[in-house]
């Protein structure tokens, strides 16, 4: 069995054709929809993925303003711009892109973005709301994940998903989605024994670890939907998943590549929190 590709590329742009079209309705009440961006420092994979923010942004309507700080800003004032960013009433959704340098506590960062602001979906309020069901704003790569699922119709309720990685933003935050599908739902993390054990019972495999081939053929139950969260180089430096895509593809029903994949659905997820919190915003 050769896999189906779910194709992030595609779904992205279906998803951000929609986002243009609700943009253009706030437009025609008179209310710009805005994004601010925070970039602190010159990270070269930051600087790629901002740039990327803002084109998709524009490219749907909405406002997008990119801060760049230097990576010598003090967390005092970086705290201070964001507070002055959930008082601006034009601005409708606030992202600070992490990494950080290390000298700032990304936590506290997070934490001072106004609840009603946060389409990174990232802030303590924003994860609550997810645990207990409440509206929200979830974090768009997860989200992305779920957006997959649905664009090959794929009934969650009853199947057994596994969650390989724990993170705040992605696996935990991964995990409490697929349960609100009714899923059961397995967390694996790096203290996990015998991983293969887990994976080869399930139904869904979400690889969102951060290092090649932490899923392999072998691994994987035969027609079972693989979603690849991971971006890691390969030793040729070319971009690569946490899974053995050309191993596990002879195996899975679903896969989604490297790139074009999560990568671009995170990035489309952005667009409907930050659109979403412009039409709460106006009520
Ligand atoms: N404030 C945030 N910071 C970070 C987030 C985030 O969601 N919010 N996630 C990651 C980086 N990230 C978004 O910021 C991101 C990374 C990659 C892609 C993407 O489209 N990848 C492409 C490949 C791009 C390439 O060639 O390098 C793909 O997979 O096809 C989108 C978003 C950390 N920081």
């Amino acid at each position: 069995m050769t896999a189906q590709i779910i194709d992030g590329n595609a779904l992205a742009k279906k998803v951000r054709e929609e986002v243009a079209g609700r943009t253009a309705a706030l437009k025609a009440r008179g209310i710009q929809p805005h994004l601010a961006i925070i970039l602190v420092g010159e990270d070269p994979a930051s600087q790629v993925y901002v740039k990327h923010k803002v084109a998709d942004s524009e490219q749907t309507g909405l406002k997008a303003t990119l801060e760049r700080y230097p990576a010598t800003m003090a967390e005092a004032d970086l705290l201070a711009r964001v507070r002055a960013l959930n008082a601006d009433a034009s601005v409708h959704g606030i992202l600070v892109q992490l990494p950080l340098p290390k000298h700032m506590d990304t936590h506290k960062v997070i934490e001072a973005i106004s609840p009603a602001k946060d389409v990174d979906g990232f802030h303590v309020a924003s994860a609550g709301a997810l645990l207990v069901g409440q509206p929200g704003f979830w974090p768009c790569t997860p989200y992305g994940c779920l957006k997959m699922l649905d664009s090959i119709g794929y009934d969650l309720k009853g199947k057994h998903a596994v969650v390989i990685g724990r993170s705040n933003i992605v696996g935990k935050p991964m995990a409490m989605m697929l349960l609100g599908r009714d899923a059961t739902v397995t967390i694996c993390h790096s203290r996990t024994t015998n991983l293969a054990e887990f994976t080869r019972q399930a139904d869904v495999v979400v690889a969102a670890v951060g290092r090649r081939d932490v899923l392999t053929a072998g691994m994987v139950k035969p027609g079972a939907v693989v979603i690849d969260v991971g971006m890691n180089r390969n030793d040729e430096g070319k971009l690569c998943g946490d899974v053995d895509f050309a191993g596990v593809k002879e195996v899975a029903g679903w896969i989604t590549p490297v790139p074009g994949g999560v990568g671009p659905m995170t990035r489309a997820m952005l667009l409907v929190n930050t659109i979403e919190a412009a039409e709460r915003a106006a009520g």
